[in-house]
């Protein structure tokens, strides 16, 4: 891995929420800039107060540090991203009303920071909890406000105080109400997605799988195939084909019905396909015939494979048949000739599985 890429992934995770987390992180971050870059320039209009503008530059440093560390650990600690945003807003909205009470003549912009912060909150948190948000906030303005009014009337006439609190409620609460739609919306379009993506996931299964016997279907199969004649393997990987039918199966459906020969086509797959390693696939390709693939396998292999399947396959209970009946199949085994179109290796498999119900059934003939 190239050292920029292991950087990136040290410090930005692999996780896309992380990474998503980690930019409202950095967008907080900027605002903190913006907000201590305003204070400095009121300290040096000396209309601030200097210890307690560095008092407060300094918790906000804290609190973004703290902040870059918790968010970054928060999949590990399992901290939610709503929890996680909630108290980066509340963190926020404390330092902003330091600011504005710290802050001279240009208090005002950090009524407008209180806004940006409801309006990231759109992304994280419920509407229901940016509105508590809001009336925390405009709880914690206001007793400020009164205090500041109160105790500096000089400095804070109750005139100015009142404006600023009431364009302060009024912002907030429009943007509370407008951010709650638009949370509403995102999680509305977050399900619609969930139930797109289960129904494309559904739609997959009922595409590739056979909905009886839960093998793959001969849909699927075929993709398998095309995929598998596409790709160049590596000299002497031999692959076989096997077509497997079950024997006697009519007179099945014509003594205990049709849902007992349905529990035999269920009881043989499942046999057969625990026999299986992972890379191999046992697909139905009609009625009552099944075709193998055994890929990386020599003849001598899928001879042995064909046989254990049989034994397991013939050791089936079915519940559905007494008398305890044996399931019994012949297959047509044959080895794909080097670049042989798979349609090829079938079609051998397919006379020397004639050969086998021809002879007897309950066997392999080879192709
Ligand atoms: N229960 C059930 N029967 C099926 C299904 N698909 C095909 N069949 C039946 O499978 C039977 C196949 O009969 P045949 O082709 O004569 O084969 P067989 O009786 O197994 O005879 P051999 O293959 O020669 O040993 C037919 O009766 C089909 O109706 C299915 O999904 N469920």
């Amino acid at each position: 891995m190239a050292l920029p890429n292991r950087l990136r992934r040290l410090l930005l995770g692999s996780d896309p929420r992380l990474a998503r987390m980690l930019g409202y992180w950095a967008a907080t971050c900027l605002l903190y800039f913006i907000g201590a870059a305003l204070l400095i320039l009121q300290v040096r209009a000396g209309a601030a107060d200097h210890d307690s503008a560095v008092l407060l530059i300094g918790i906000g440093a804290t609190g973004v540090a703290v902040f870059a560390v918790l968010v970054r650990a928060s999949i590990v600690m399992g901290i939610a991203p709503s929890t996680l945003a909630a108290w980066q807003a509340l963190f926020a909205i404390a330092c902003n009303i330091g600011a504005y009470v710290v802050t001279g003549p240009l208090r005002g912009v950090y009524l407008i920071f209180l806004l940006v912060v409801l309006v990231f909150c759109t992304f994280s948190l419920r509407p229901r909890h940016t509105m508590l948000l809001c009336a925390y906030t405009l709880g914690i303005l206001g007793a400020t406000m009164v205090w500041l009014v109160a105790t500096y009337p000089a400095t804070y006439p109750a005139y100015v105080e009142g404006v600023h609190f009431a364009s302060a409620a009024c912002a907030l609460i429009s943007v509370t109400l407008l951010t709650g739609e638009m949370s509403k919306l995102r999680l509305r379009l977050k399900q619609q997605k969930e139930d797109l993506l289960a129904a494309m996931a559904t739609i997959r299964k009922l595409a590739t799988v056979d909905e009886l016997t839960s093998l793959a279907n001969r849909r699927h199969m075929n993709e398998v195939l095309v995929a598998q004649e596409r790709r160049i393997d590596p000299a002497g990987q031999p692959t076989c084909l096997a077509l497997i039918d079950l024997d006697f199966f009519k007179s099945v459906n014509d003594r205990y019905g049709h849902a007992a020969g349905d529990a035999v086509l269920r009881a043989f797959s499942a046999a057969a396909r625990s026999e299986l390693r992972a890379q191999d696939v046992l697909a139905r390709w009609g009625g009552e015939e099944f075709l193998l693939l055994l890929p990386a396998t020599t003849m001598t292999q899928a001879i042995l494979v064909v046989e254990r399947m049989a034994e397991r396959v013939a050791a089936a209970p079915v519940a559905e048949i007494s008398g305890g009946m044996r399931i019994t199949f012949s297959a047509g085994l044959a080895q794909r000739h080097d670049r042989e179109p798979f349609a090829d290796t079938i079609n051998r498999a397919d006379k020397a599985l004639y050969n086998a119900k021809s002879t007897g059934r309950n066997r392999i003939s080879l192709g």
